[in-house]
């Protein structure tokens, strides 16, 4: 077998390795976003930046943690937690942004993912497809717990998750996405909160590799509101989530330090 990690202890992808990154780290899939979530770390130093692979790690309340962008979608999401796990990680929270679906689910509201639609590709190479894609439950309390401490709007809910963006967005015109636009009124009938495209992947290879993982969403806008003409402002702005993210992480560390 090939060890791909060899070069210097550097995974192959991330350019990480052990002692680089804290048990915990946040993933955005934007790599740009990795500065913004490293200001919240105390400490913060850029550790690596490889292909979509942004890395910084500090501390908060003293315990390291970091943050890597995954880019976007579960390939290169998976290779980015698998090689994370190599270097030592355990916990793990993607922040993203999503579009909204169920009808009340409004634009800057937070998602916090309770499950994920496995309509990728990715999961599939890690678990047959009667496995469900779900969340850490402790992780995803302590997500839900962050959201109403800083008094977040926030829903939690299963996620739909997709390998391509605009069969979501424009699915009339892409054969290839019969199957996502025949499903749609299933899942929304069924209340899926949202849709993104990294969750579905995370939550099957965090399975596979025995570690935590959980998942919070920026609503950027919701195409249900717009077909019924509700207001529906697009928005770009993450901060509630990396916040949301940070705040999760902070509490584990406090509720892990009380049982030591
Ligand atoms: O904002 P990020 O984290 O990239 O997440 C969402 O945005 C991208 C699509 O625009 C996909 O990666 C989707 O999951
Ligand atoms: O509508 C959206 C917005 C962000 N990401 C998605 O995958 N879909």
């Amino acid at each position: 077998m090939t060890n791909y990690s060899e070069n210097e202890g550097k995974q192959y992808h991330i350019q990480v390795g052990r002692g680089d990154v804290g048990r915990y780290v946040i993933m955005p899939g934007d790599p740009k976003r990795c500065a913004l979530i490293a200001k919240y770390f105390d400490d913060p130093k850029l550790i690596a930046d490889n292909r979509e692979y942004v890395t910084y790690t500090g501390t908060l309340d003293g315990t390291p943690v970091s943050v890597t962008s995954t880019g976007i979608g579960g390939p290169s999401a998976s290779i980015a937690m698998e090689e994370l796990v190599m270097s030592g990680a355990d916990t793990f929270i993607r922040i993203g942004t999503c579009g909204g679906m169920d009808i009340n689910v409004k634009s800057g509201d937070l998602v916090i993912a309770n499950g994920a639609i496995r309509m990728e590709g990715t999961s599939r190479e890690y678990a047959p497809i009667e496995f469900p894609a779900v969340p850490d439950f402790d992780v995803t309390n302590a997500l839900a717990a962050a959201a109403k401490k800083l008094e977040k709007p926030y829903h939690v809910g299963v996620v739909q998750c997709k390998d391509s963006f605009y069969g979501q967005h424009s699915p009339e015109t892409k054969p290839v996405s019969y199957e996502l636009m025949n499903k749609w009124n299933a899942w929304l009938r069924l209340g899926c909160k949202a849709s993104e495209m990294e969750s579905a992947a995370l939550f099957i290879v965090a399975s596979a590799l025995k570690v935590r993982a959980g998942s919070v969403f920026l609503v950027m806008a919701n195409q249900e509101r717009a077909k019924e003409g509700l207001e529906n402002p697009i928005v770009h702005d993450t901060d509630a989530a990396i916040r949301t993210a940070v705040e999760a992480i902070r509490m584990m560390i406090q509720e892990e330090n009380s049982r030591n």
